[in-house]
């Protein structure tokens, strides 16, 4: 079943074509790696699909729907963005973590926070952390940890692991296999060669928009 699709999506900006007439479908419950060279639009469309910016023409459907007709509000519950670089805001981590629960009317499930700091390797005191104390990878860890505490249907990685070290990048990628295993379709865009070779399904995304598909598995 496809849970994304483009159909013959275009972005322009003011004369500039960025995505010239793309379509293509990702199934529900995918593992989509697009990879392709510096500018051919990859951010473009992560952007595109998480209903951040509007295609200048064409349309993207989520179950059928196109998503501009959908409730931004659900659909951002739904279709999760991670950017590049992690955004954090308010003063601690227990800040940023509350805010998935504070949307919803919930009280804070301390115990799921403290599973999910577990399985990237943080420490339940890490809460009370000031955030302007942690480093890049931690700071993206308690940023992908946010987009994850109530499961998305997909989630949109942009280049989530650039410029982390060895063991923050193991620590993201099990995070990201964990979320994967349980339903998510994944949706990553990354530059990073042991990523694109362990991936499966591969999409090459050449200038403005044209695509290649690869299947390594
Ligand atoms: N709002 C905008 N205004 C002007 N140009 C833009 C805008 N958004 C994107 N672009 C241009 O569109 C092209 C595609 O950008 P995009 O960030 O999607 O590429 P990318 O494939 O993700 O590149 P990278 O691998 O370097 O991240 C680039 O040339 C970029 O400068």
């Amino acid at each position: 079943m496809t849970i994304i699709e483009l159909k013959n999506v275009n972005y322009q900006v003011g004369k500039r074509t960025i995505l010239n007439n793309l379509s293509f479908g990702i199934k529900n419950g995918d593992f989509l790696t697009l990879i392709g060279p510096s500018g051919a639009g990859k951010s473009t469309i992560l952007k595109l699909i998480a209903n951040l910016i509007s295609p200048s023409s064409g349309t993207i459907f989520y179950h059928g729907s196109d998503i501009q007709k959908l409730d931004p509000i659900k659909y951002r519950r739904q279709v999760m963005y991670c950017f590049q670089q992690p955004v954090l805001f308010g003063k601690t981590v227990k800040d940023n973590l509350s805010f998935p629960y504070q949307i919803r009317n919930k009280e804070v499930d301390l115990a799921r926070l403290d599973s999910l700091l577990k399985i990237v390797d943080l420490p339940a005191e890490f809460l009370n952390k000031e955030i302007n104390s942690l480093s890049g990878g931690e700071k993206q860890r308690v940023a992908l940890i946010r987009s994850i505490v109530f499961l998305p249907k997909v989630l949109l990685l942009d280049e989530v692991t650039t410029g982390l070290d060895g063991k923050s990048k193991e620590i993201v990628h099990r995070l990201i296999e964990s979320v994967h295993r349980q339903g998510t379709t994944i949706v990553q865009v990354t530059h990073d060669q042991s990523e694109i070779q362990v991936a499966k399904n591969v999409l090459e995304i050449k200038s403005r928009g044209l695509v290649n598909e690869k299947c390594n598995g």
